[in-house]
């Protein structure tokens, strides 16, 4: 691996000792827990979670492609580790992130006697997980958790860290909650069967943690390309197990978002939530709005003297070999966009804040922008 800039000196081992096996603690006081990394961990389901919760009675939810192709064993796994697993299945896709999705896996709690000491199993992407996440989060005050996610994007961000919502039409993830999983299972075989577009969205938010934390894995997904594309077993295991300690590091510093550290998660993320909500949420995937996001992010850098144009070029260089998309696939109004930015969590008072790259490996929190420089930077997006 090419090492460029200054080194970290656990850098390398870090990134070479992520192999096929691994288990990434995300350290929180009492709500510690692992993340256990590896091939073919599904059937090894049932006694993980056995052990880390205090009932007998789950709720796994999946989605209507996920469960037919892997809820069957998830369910046998649990069953065979003595514990009485029931399913529910939701439609796939960010449609499913509503109040009334949530209000239905409510009702299968109740119905199933869920009591204190159940759990929701979240067994799909982050759509799944989120929604799942929030059920647990809220049916009598709080239920045990445990994320088995099944796309990188689950495997890399969304499974980890506890933020789970579901979508206001008008506002990405706006209701929800921090309730952090008691364990998360990666099992990478798990992403054989994802669909080719949704495997390369979740590399955005694997080249997100480069740009805002950790250069030297960012040159080495420049150079890995190849490999990556052709989803070579090692180079995934090193992305999932690099892409969780990186998050597990910052969510253990701020685990509420509440000092400020977490928010450099979101980079690219206003302009992303802005399109995916724009387009009721149907047009783009999260990752694909993300990497998007991040190229007008970079840009308004650009413009405001925070960084060289060559850290954007970098980006969009990799977005076009990772197959993924530099500008909006339609044209928007860059005010509607721009409305919908005051939405935003991290806005305050009234104030846009938002997460700019100085270089690669760093960004800063930016509060009060010029909304005239953010509707400029988005003319590098919308086309026509
Ligand atoms: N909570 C967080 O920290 C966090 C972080 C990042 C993203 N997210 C959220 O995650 C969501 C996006 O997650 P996603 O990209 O995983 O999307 P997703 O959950 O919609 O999954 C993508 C598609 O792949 C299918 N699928 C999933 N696993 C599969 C498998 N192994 N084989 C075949 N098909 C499979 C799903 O049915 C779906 O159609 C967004 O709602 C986003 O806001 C949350
Ligand atoms: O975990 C975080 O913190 C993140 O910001 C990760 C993001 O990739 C993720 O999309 C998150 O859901 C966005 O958070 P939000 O607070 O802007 O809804
Ligand atoms: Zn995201």
């Amino acid at each position: 691996m090419k090492t460029t800039g200054k080194k970290d000196p656990t850098h390398d081992s870090l990134l070479m000792e992520a192999a096929l096996e691994t288990v990434v603690p995300v350290d929180l006081a009492e709500r510690s827990y692992e993340i256990h990394i590896g091939r073919d961990r599904l059937d090894g389901l049932g006694n993980l979670v056995k052990q880390r919760i205090r009932g007998q009675r789950i709720l796994l939810v999946s989605d209507t492609n996920v469960a037919p192709l892997h809820g069957g064993r998830a369910i046998k796994s649990l069953r065979e580790a003595g514990l009485e697993a029931h399913l529910a299945v939701i439609p796939a896709g960010e449609g499913s992130k509503t109040l009334q999705h949530y209000s239905q896996l409510l009702d299968t709690l109740v119905a199933i006697k869920a009591d204190r000491h159940s759990a929701v199993v979240a067994l799909g992407g982050g759509v799944v997980g989120d929604l799942a996440g929030f059920v647990a989060a809220s049916y009598a005050r709080g239920i045990d958790f445990v994320q088995v996610p099944t796309t990188l994007l689950a495997m890399v961000d969304a499974s980890v860290g506890g933020k789970v919502a579901v979508d206001h039409p008008r506002a990405k993830n706006m209701i929800g909650a921090f309730h952090q999983p008691t364990l998360v299972v990666c099992d990478l075989a798990l992403l054989d069967s994802l669909p080719e577009r949704d495997f390369r969205a979740g590399l955005a938010e694997v080249v997100k943690y480069g740009v805002i934390m950790d250069e030297e894995f960012f040159a080495w997904l420049e150079e890995t390309t190849p490999a990556i594309v052709a989803k070579q077993a090692d180079v995934l295991g090193r992305i999932v197990t690099r892409s969780c300690q990186l998050k597990a590091q910052v969510v253990a510093e701020d685990e509420r978002e509440t000092s400020g550290r977490r928010a450099i998660l979101n980079y690219g993320h206003t302009y992303a939530h802005s399109f995916e909500t724009a387009s009721d949420y149907s047009l783009m995937l999260h990752g694909e709005a993300v990497a998007v996001g991040m190229v007008a992010a970079a840009k308004l850098a650009e413009m405001l003297d925070r960084c060289d144009p060559s850290l954007n070029q970098r980006q969009k260089t990799l977005w076009s070999t990772l197959g993924l998309p530099i500008r909006l696939p339609r044209p928007f109004h860059p005010g509607e966009l721009l409305g919908i930015m005051y939405s935003d969590k991290k806005t305050v008072g009234g104030k846009l804040r938002l997460v700019l790259p100085t270089k690669i490996g760093h960004v800063d929190t930016v509060k009060d922008v010029d909304p005239e420089m953010v509707e400029r930077s988005m003319l590098e997006v919308i086309s026509g």
